[in-house]
């Protein structure tokens, strides 16, 4: 995959009840499956605190605004993307997402137009998804505007003149549970037994 890689674990897991990242899903944790659906990436970026995880073949990078949530995330993995490889493209991930796969992040590459920033795709009932999704390192000085503004919210990365999205039945094809995420431990179970 010609793009660089982020995976944003600095989260607090506070609906989960404990560390989510670590939490098992047919023998690897969560933090292993989107890890593996990213593999293929040439530079790979772990946003995390120092020392909270290990994961062979990721830099771990530590957070710039600590705590401030996965907008400030997404800018530190903008700015190590960009100081390691130069401008372009990186996939920007959650720790939550286990069923994301090499298909999905190549549907999403495929839907890069020239004049794109970010590449987004749309849930079922057609909201965009921010945290599986494709930014440019030319969004940084947005991102950073956004961040000194106050924002928080990492939707505000994109922003909707230079953002394609890629439609829920595209994705139904390629990657059905792409977009299943867990955010508590009800939310694990029920993606267990879709497996059975
Ligand atoms: N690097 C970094 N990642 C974060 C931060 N806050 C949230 N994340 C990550 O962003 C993704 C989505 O996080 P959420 O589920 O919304 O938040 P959370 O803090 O992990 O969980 P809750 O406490 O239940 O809201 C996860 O991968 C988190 O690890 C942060 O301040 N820094």
């Amino acid at each position: 995959m010609p793009f660089a890689a982020a995976i944003t674990a600095g989260g607090q897991s506070r609906r989960f009840g404990s560390d989510k990242a670590a939490a098992r899903l047919e023998g690897r944790t969560l933090l292993e499956h989107v890890a593996a659906s990213l593999a293929g990436c040439p530079l790979r970026l772990l946003i995390a605190p120092p020392g909270r995880y290990a994961l062979p073949g990721w830099q771990g990078v530590p957070d710039t605004r600590p705590g401030e949530g996965p907008l400030a995330a997404l800018e530190a993995a903008l700015q190590a993307a960009q100081a390691e490889v130069g401008p372009g493209w990186l996939a920007f991930a959650g720790v939550d997402m286990p069923r994301l796969t090499p298909r999905y992040w190549e549907t999403l590459a495929r839907a890069r137009t020239p004049d794109a920033l970010a590449v987004l795709a749309l849930d079922a009932e057609g909201r965009p998804q921010p945290l599986a999704a494709l930014y440019h390192t030319d969004l940084l000085p947005h991102v950073t505007a956004r961040l000194e503004a106050g924002e928080r919210r990492l939707r505000a990365a994109a922003r909707p003149e230079s953002t394609v999205v890629v439609p829920p039945h595209v994705l139904e094809a390629v990657s059905p549970d792409a977009l299943r995420n867990v955010n508590t431990p009800a939310d694990l179970a029920a993606l267990g037994k879709a497996e059975q």
